[in-house]
């Protein structure tokens, strides 16, 4: 079963590739395209990535892009609730994958903060967020919940972070997997993006999505907050 097969909305684009390096790599140059033209437009570009497993290859091949990074700002869809020193921290993942050679000329916008509770912290990382420049690339991941981000079905905050009319770019949410305290950046920061691409692998996340295209309750599956806007989505077998 390829994704080609799948019913989807007019605005969805989809980049079927054979394989993980291959999906790494088109991914990685298309991004790097865009922040490229970015900077020639703007003389300036933000891209916000998501952590998980599966975005390695991709930051590997990202990092190696021939750019002008330090005109780049990076900051991140979501990050767990550790100091980047933890092996879950996301900002950790891209520090080891992303910001190396001329990519480590990159300005870093994190989330993570250090406070008395999860609550203080994502208002810390609103605040921060309220400096990050327009959001010319998003690149999004999808959990075989329907999760993205850290928009995780079933978690308190759920509804607000879902809300469009939420001014909030960053709230405190629990996800069932350890860490589970998160820090995500809302739905509506998110689709503030000028290009969103969602990178998803294998049948599973396939038939995640199958799942998500058959229903309308975003609570459900968050995916499905993003499914009907413009959207690149990139999936290998
Ligand atoms: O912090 C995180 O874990 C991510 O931001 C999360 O939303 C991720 O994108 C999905 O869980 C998919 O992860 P994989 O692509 O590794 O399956």
């Amino acid at each position: 079963m390829g994704i080609s097969e799948l019913k989807l909305p007019a605005a969805v684009k989809v980049h079927e590739l054979a394989d993980a390096k291959a999906l790494a790599a088109t991914q990685a140059h298309d991004v790097a395209e865009r922040l490229r033209a970015a900077i020639a437009a703007k003389g300036q570009a933000c891209v916000v990535l998501s952590g998980g497993r599966s975005p390695v290859p991709f930051l590997e091949k990202l990092a190696s892009e021939n750019l002008d990074w330090a005109k780049v700002t990076v900051s991140l869809a979501d990050e767990r609730w550790v100091p980047v020193e933890h092996a879950d921290s996301n900002a950790g993942l891209l520090a080891r994958h992303l910001f190396k050679g001329s990519a480590a000329k990159a300005r870093f916008v994190g989330l993570y903060q250090q406070a008395e509770n999860l609550d203080a912290a994502a208002g810390r990382a609103d605040e921060v967020l309220a400096e990050l420049p327009p959001i010319d690339v998003l690149v999004l991941g999808m959990g075989d919940d329907g999760h993205t981000a850290s928009l995780f079905p079933a978690s308190p905050n759920l509804e607000a972070g879902l809300d469009l009319a939420n001014p909030r770019r960053c709230l405190p949410l629990l996800a069932p997997s350890v860490p589970h305290q998160r820090l995500s950046m809302t739905r509506s920061l998110l689709v503030s993006s000028a290009f969103t691409a969602l990178s998803i692998q294998g049948q599973g996340k396939l038939a995640t999505l199958r799942a998500a295209l058959a229903g309308n309750d975003l609570t459900e599956m968050p995916i499905r907050a993003f499914l009907h806007d413009p959207l690149d989505i990139y999936w290998c077998p």
